[in-house]
């Protein structure tokens, strides 16, 4: 019988979800990391004709590359919980099922989240840089910051992610969680966080959490309408997609000092250039999309990811399809 060929496309795949894979199929690893230069072109090339694909979340899976790949084509799944960069109309439309990775990185992406939004209200960025340069003016007005506690939070879309980050924030002692989104989530009840309007959340909350996909509709929800709608003193975090966030009404805000600061897990584009003025701003604490890294996650993500294309090649329901 001849072996199903799976293109997996980025050769830092982990190896949990490469063993799965190579006891079943053959494997086809582009030699490259998504963001280098060569890796699309290498994709193209290799994609012909394969059985199934793992994706990465660098490059949009378009109906060009549906078409390159060619009728043999069954399933893909990306590593990643986002499908922002799959065109799943085109995908739909060939017949092809889709498998993401949702959940397992919540815990991973919920500690992220915490970590930029403390370094961005207690300014780790200046504190850092003041002590590197050997400025360290220590004096009870040096580098004064936010308090999480007796705060109000806002969550843009409190999936479960969102949800995360209030368990987590409980135990800062917060005084109020707000969140808004399309509609009422069950889960609030018990977490003690009220449904508002975008327009209250950004008058109201101390920190603004963006966990939202990113949409047609969600592009630029944060512009500069939005930003002078904020606090002085409040401080965005952004761990969900770099397209949410217009970034130069970002930028503008926070050297204007229109909002405290940001912390930014996500920006666009990624990887960003080392010149892009966000980086320059010393209220701008920018991580480099490292939400789900960490070994365990990714690790269990390459094998959902590796689960979802064997199962889908065997006819079965994929471990976690994205319905549509
Ligand atoms: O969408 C996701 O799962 C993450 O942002 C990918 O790293």
């Amino acid at each position: 019988m001849v072996m199903k060929r799976v293109l997996i496309a980025n050769k830092s795949y982990p190896a949990a979800g490469l063993e799965l894979l190579k006891k079943k199929v053959e494997c086809l690893i582009v030699p490259h990391l998504d963001h280098e230069p060569e890796s699309l072109q290498e994709i193209k090339k290799q994609i012909k004709g394969v059985d199934a694909v793992i994706w990465n979340v660098k490059h949009k899976f378009t109906k060009e590359i549906l078409d390159i790949a060619g009728p043999n084509l069954k399933a893909i799944s990306t590593m990643s919980t986002g499908l922002d960069h799959i065109d799943q109309d085109a995908v739909k439309a060939h017949g092809v099922l889709i498998g993401n990775t949702p959940n397992v990185l919540n815990n991973s992406v919920a500690d992220i989240a915490i970590g930029v939004m403390i370094a961005a209200a207690r300014r780790f960025k200046e504190g850092v840089a003041d002590l590197e340069s050997g400025e360290w003016k220590y004096g009870v007005n040096w580098t004064l910051g936010q308090d999480i506690a007796g705060s109000t939070v806002g969550i843009v879309g409190l999936g479960s992610i969102g949800q995360a980050i209030v368990r987590r924030l409980k135990g800062f002692d917060v005084a109020r969680f707000l969140y808004t989104g399309r509609s009422d989530k069950p889960e609030a009840i018990s977490l003690g966080a009220e449904r508002v309007s975008l327009d209250k959340l950004l008058k109201e909350s101390d920190y603004v959490m963006l966990g939202c996909p990113f949409t047609p509709e969600t592009k630029h929800l944060i512009n500069k309408e939005a930003l002078n709608k904020m606090k002085r003193s409040a401080v965005l975090v952004n761990y969900a997609r770099g397209e949410i966030v217009d970034q130069e009404a970002l930028y503008e805000a926070l050297k204007e000092k229109r909002i405290f600061a940001a912390g930014l897990d996500v920006v666009t584009p990624e990887p960003l250039p080392k010149d892009h003025p966000l980086i320059s701003l010393p209220n701008c604490f920018i991580v480099p999309h490292l939400g789900s890294a960490t070994y365990a996650t990714r690790n269990t993500m390459s094998t959902i990811a590796a689960n979802n294309v064997l199962l889908a090649l065997d006819g079965k329901p994929m471990q976690c399809p994205v319905n549509y």
